[in-house]
């Protein structure tokens, strides 16, 4: 899968280039060709003048050299030096077999991947509120980008989301397509094509919405101008069934904390205390004594600390070359009954690395002077990365039930590493604590998943927002709560009221 990150993503850009390459070549070798049979039929050509202006055909083939050329070239020269290349076409079978191993070597995407991509852009639409005319223009987000659409870009992201029953985004696009189209230098017999094939779209997508008779209109336009176009079978297939029902979008309770918090907008909130203040920490462990953490305190209770500067630039390169060895794999959730399941809701690669190598190891000691924790209760370290539109919905990282067996205790505490900056979008959002955090490289973002009680602690639920411009690489590490009875001991009483209204 490719479109699911961007590091993946990078191998078909290197597809393009060689299936450009390939191209090139066949249509020079082609061209050759097609110069070579042109003079050929020139030459043809100029002896049957010459033979009809000199002589009639009859003196002409009377000639027994005449005759003999004629039959030589018919019997030898016109199957061996035109049709036999033209029906065999080598160069054509060579490029063939060239697309066939590239595809195989280096994969290429097919449908679904397409649809991954368009769905993306509509997440991030929905999310960021992204106007379409605007995407169109390759404005993202208020940032102009060197990258506008053309008519047939936008024609066939309306069509696809058509596919994916997005009908109210489909017409956005399919609207921004057909202003584009008549703005084009197109001639006006060609345009006219397919603008009625955007309105055949545009219609079916009205009658989903449940406005038939502004679908009958645009049908109507079509059938006006080209009484045969398909929109014929279109319109007695409309008649045939009952139009779609304008229902309003419903989202999920948590979509509209997500939405205002991955945009970098906080709820107001009444003033409770101090406001937070980043600190020095030299005294957490020996470790820290010359080089003291940079401490970001982003939330008390439950605490949320960003510890900046924590890898350095060399650090992050050597994880990613480790991580280049392994296979980087779709992200999958657990679903029911604790089957890994890949689905939307999280659009991500990943792969999982040890603490044997040096940089490795020096993370694990970074993990277990700042948290105080055991590694023994340490999961590999999760190294994933973003593609277009990626995202994690709200989740909390404990699993409560389900926990597979070889974990003892469930995910006590998640410290992620921010390998990356991310140019826009892809902020890490609490959405049940008002916070959000913006990617900064090297920073590790630490928090607790579990009560002292080791109950789960509702109030983490959290999420990665759609990535809208860069690539987001994170480094996750899940501490489970065996072996930590004595780094995080319970207190007296249980703590896990505190969680009492969180749940959804
Ligand atoms: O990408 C993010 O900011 C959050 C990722 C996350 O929550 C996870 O991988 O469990
Ligand atoms: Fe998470």
């Amino acid at each position: 899968e490719f479109y699911s990150s961007v590091d993946s993503m990078q191998d078909l850009a290197q597809v393009e280039e060689e299936l450009l390459n390939a191209t090139r070549s066949y249509l020079e070798s082609q061209q050759k060709q097609l110069d070579f049979y042109r003079r050929y039929v020139e030459q043809i050509k100029r002896e049957h003048e010459w033979a009809t202006s000199q002589l009639k055909l009859d003196e002409y083939l009377g000639h027994p050299l005449h005759a003999f050329r004629l039959l030589k070239r018919l019997v030898r020269d016109w199957d061996a030096l035109i049709f036999e290349p033209i029906v065999a076409n080598d160069a054509r079978e060579k490029f063939r077999a060239f697309v066939e191993v590239l595809s195989r070597d280096l994969g290429y995407p097919d449908q679904s991947e397409l649809q991954g991509a368009i769905k993306g852009l509509a997440r991030l639409q929905k999310v960021y509120n992204l106007p379409t005319s605007d995407l169109a223009d390759g404005i993202i987000n208020g940032f102009p980008y060197e990258s506008d659409l053309q008519w047939r870009e936008c024609y066939e992201i309306g069509v696809q989301l058509f596919d994916l029953k997005e009908y109210k985004k489909s017409l956005e696009w399919l609207q921004v397509a057909l202003i584009l189209l008549q703005s084009s230098s197109r001639t006006e017999k060609d345009a006219n094509h397919y603008v009625a094939d955007i309105r055949e779209y545009a219609s079916m997508a009205n009658y989903e919405l449940g406005n038939p008779k502004k679908a009958r209109r645009l049908l109507n336009q079509v059938l006006d101008k080209q009484p045969k176009h398909s929109a014929q079978q279109t319109r007695k297939y409309l008649e045939s069934r009952e139009p779609g029902k304008n229902v309003r979008e419903t989202n999920p309770s948590w979509f509209a904390n997500y939405t205002r918090l991955c945009q970098g907008r906080r709820l107001p909130e009444e003033r409770s205390g101090d406001p937070l203040k980043c600190y020095l920490d030299g005294k957490r462990h020996a470790y820290f004594i010359l080089a003291p953490l940079q401490v970001e305190p982003v939330h008390l209770d439950p605490d949320i600390n960003v510890y900046h500067g924590m890898l350095s630039s060399k650090h992050i390169q050597s994880i990613f070359e480790e991580a280049d060895k392994k296979e980087m794999v779709r992200s999958a959730v657990a679903g029911d009954g604790g089957a890994r399941t890949v689905k939307d809701l999280r659009v991500s690669q990943q792969t999982w690395l040890d603490y044997k190598s040096p940089v490795m190891k020096s993370v694990g000691r970074i993990i277990e002077f700042v948290s105080g924790f055991d590694m023994a209760g340490a999961e590999f370290m999760q190294v994933a990365n973003y593609g277009v539109g990626g995202q994690y919905e709200p989740h909390p990282d404990y699993f409560e039930v389900n926990l597979p067996e070889e974990f003892i205790g469930d995910r006590i505490s998640t410290s992620m590493f921010y390998l990356s900056d991310v140019e826009q979008g892809g902020y890490t959002v609490f959405t049940k604590l008002n916070v959000f955090l913006p990617p900064v490289k090297g920073a590790l973002v630490m928090w607790h998943n579990l009560h002292r009680s080791l109950d789960v602690d509702a109030r983490t639920l959290h999420a990665g927002c759609p990535v809208i411009v860069g690539s987001k690489r994170i480094g996750n590490i899940w501490m489970h709560s065996g072996y930590q009875e004595f780094r995080r001991p319970c207190g007296l009483t249980s703590d896990s009221y505190k969680s009492v209204g969180y749940r959804d």
